[in-house]
């Protein structure tokens, strides 16, 4: 398989603090990756990396087939789908749900005096009736419900075909129906083969939908784990991206962790200097 991302000793520093630190990963285009971590772990900042949003202070990052720091980004960002909170806080309230999907296709959020072709306009529709939101088309963003929204985030990612799809904590926020309507759809999602390679984020074990591959554990900017998920999402891997003492279980593709002392929490150690 196609490798879509090959990240060689990528670290970043700011302000003097090693944010990630001497990160090797490959990604090939039928994986679909699940990055955990605890708070401060350095997942967003991973994020920024993988979505060309942000410049590794040393090592190299190649994603498609590009290698950032020697490649136009903006003709690479179209080619990798990102949903995330902070990019949806963009979308005007006022935009319809199909309008928020549509303009995925000019990288704009809210829309101006695009025009969009009938092509794009059925591709808009067909997304959103994948994603169960074609009754919505002509509700206002705004209006909807944080399941709804989150819906749309992914919607507007997929718009555009990606090569690789970025997931920022799809889950977050959900009550259970929401959540697990939502892992329903992205794990049918992830399941198809023509489906792009996928990355999501979450803190949670429970918000691995089926269908994903793949996990890498994070603990102070470092890899402490990574692989298919049956091999590394043991108790022993996640207590050590966690600091805890953790109980795994696993039923039907689905996960659920909890602390083996409740109330022993080891605390994560402080942030080392560059
Ligand atoms: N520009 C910056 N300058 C200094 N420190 C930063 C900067 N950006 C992020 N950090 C620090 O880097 C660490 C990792 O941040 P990051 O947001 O990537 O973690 P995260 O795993 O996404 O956390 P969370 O789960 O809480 O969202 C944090 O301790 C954060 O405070």
């Amino acid at each position: 398989m196609a490798e879509v991302l090959r990240l060689t000793d990528v670290s970043v520093v700011r302000s003097g603090n090693v944010i990630l630190d001497s990160i090797s990963w490959t990604v090939a285009s039928d994986e679909r990756w699940v990055i955990l971590g605890p708070n401060g772990a350095g997942k967003t900042t991973l994020l920024q990396i993988l979505s060309a949003n942000m410049h590794p202070s040393s090592g190299t990052a190649e994603l498609l087939d590009s290698t950032l720091g020697r490649t136009d980004v903006f003709e690479l960002r179209p080619r990798i789908g990102f949903a995330s909170t902070a990019l949806a806080r963009r979308i005007p309230p006022q935009e319809t749900v199909l309008d928020s999907v549509l303009t995925a296709a000019y990288s704009v959020t809210g829309r101006w005096n695009e025009e969009y072709e009938t092509l794009d306009v059925r591709r808009a529709q067909r997304v959103l009736h994948e994603w169960k939101l074609g009754h919505l088309e002509e509700r206002k963003f705004g209006n909807l419900s944080d399941g709804e929204q989150k819906r749309v985030q992914i919607a507007r990612a997929v718009m555009t075909d990606p090569e690789l799809l970025l997931l920022d904590e799809p889950a977050g926020s959900l009550d259970l129906g929401a959540r697990e309507e939502l892992l329903d759809l992205l794990g049918g999602y992830a399941s198809a083969p023509e489906a792009p390679a996928m990355i999501m984020v979450t803190h949670h074990v429970e918000e691995i939908p089926q269908g994903f591959t793949h996990l890498l554990l994070l603990r102070n900017g470092k890899v402490t784990a990574a692989g298919p998920i049956a091999e590394v999402l043991t108790a022993e891997s996640l207590g050590e991206a966690f600091g805890l003492e953790l109980i795994v279980t696993a039923d039907d593709g689905r996960y659920t962790a909890r602390a083996a002392y409740p109330g022993g929490v080891e605390r994560t150690p402080g942030r080392r200097s560059a």
